[in-house]
């Protein structure tokens, strides 16, 4: 992994219903982001916060476009921005860590970042598949389709924002931490064979055995990994401050383990940290275990 992290907040709201998810960069760097990575003797920078140039207010927050898409035009000039900020990150040699944001976000990150692979693979850790398009899926919440445009599923201008054609092949994304899939996500994973593990595969196997299967899969056909860890992985309990919680999910202490044994593998090459929304937290304990996973990603170990 490289020695030079560089943090970019993507400071976006348009890809889901609920105020203040904006304010997710912020709140994770107030719970000691620099301090925690700093101390694990990383170079870290912070570009601050890529903002939209669209105005939020209650009314004109969730307007859908003729293909229930909903704010369509934000996401997509927004996805544009972040994309370029992180292709200059990567050419720099840096590490880029964005900081959501919902996850709509991604579309950028992944069109970023897969300029610079031939293979990139993807671990998903999430409740959701995040692989819906406007025809599937229920919400027409465009944080629940990046890793689905990413793929190159859905509206031909998100699919092909940046640089054209598709970011990241389905056989290549790893799916950690499912609980909440829409019936054509479902269709979606089984036709493309998808490598999945729900909540009762790690349950059942433990989050060890599931990590390392992960990165087995991943090994030889992928020249990087691109970790997208949306905090509603983890269970309400831990992390409330989520617009969509899903019970019954992962443990802190399951997530640390998680992130311990990708930063073994020295295999993870970029990271979004997503959908924290300090409106709807306690004190900031979202932002905390935020924190706190990105930690053990970069190598804190308990000890
Ligand atoms: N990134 C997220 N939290 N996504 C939640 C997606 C929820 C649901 N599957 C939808 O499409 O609306
Ligand atoms: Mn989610
Ligand atoms: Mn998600």
């Amino acid at each position: 992994m490289s020695q030079n992290i560089h943090i970019i907040g993507a400071a976006t709201t348009f890809g889901q219903p609920r105020l203040g998810v904006d304010l997710g960069p912020d709140a994770i760097r107030y719970a000691g982001l620099d301090k925690a990575l700093s101390s694990l003797g990383y170079t870290v920078t912070d570009a601050g916060d890529i903002r939209s140039k669209y105005r939020v207010n209650a009314s004109n927050h969730s307007i859908k476009n003729e293909t229930n898409l909903l704010n369509y035009r934000e996401v997509m000039d927004f996805s544009l921005e972040l994309a370029a900020e992180v292709d200059n990150t990567v050419s720099s040699g840096q590490f880029p860590l964005i900081l959501g944001g919902d996850h709509s976000l991604s579309i950028g990150s992944l069109a970023g970042i897969s300029k610079h692979y031939e293979d990139l693979g993807v671990i998903w850790y999430d409740a959701h598949g995040d692989l819906n398009d406007s025809r599937t899926s229920p919400s027409g919440n465009i944080h629940g389709m990046p890793l689905g445009i990413s793929c190159g599923v859905g509206d031909e201008d998100l699919v092909n924002l940046y640089n054209p054609g598709i970011k990241v092949k389905p056989q290549n994304v790893v799916l950690i931490g499912m609980r909440d899939l829409d019936e054509g996500e479902k269709l979606y994973i089984k036709e493309n064979g998808i490598l999945t593990f729900t909540m009762g595969d790690i349950r059942t196997k433990g989050i060890e055995s599931v990590m390392k299967e992960a990165l087995t899969h991943l090994e030889g056909r992928t020249d990087g990994i691109h970790l997208s860890v949306d905090v509603d992985a983890l269970d309400p309990l831990e992390t409330p401050g989520t617009g969509t919680p899903v019970d019954g999910g992962l443990s802190l202490s399951e997530s640390q383990l998680a992130m311990e044994i990708l930063n073994d593998s020295g295999r993870i090459t970029s990271m979004d940290l997503v959908e924290v929304n300090p409106l709807l937290d306690e004190k900031n304990k979202t932002a905390e275990k935020a924190v706190k996973i990105a930690e053990s990603l970069f190598g804190k170990k308990q000890l």
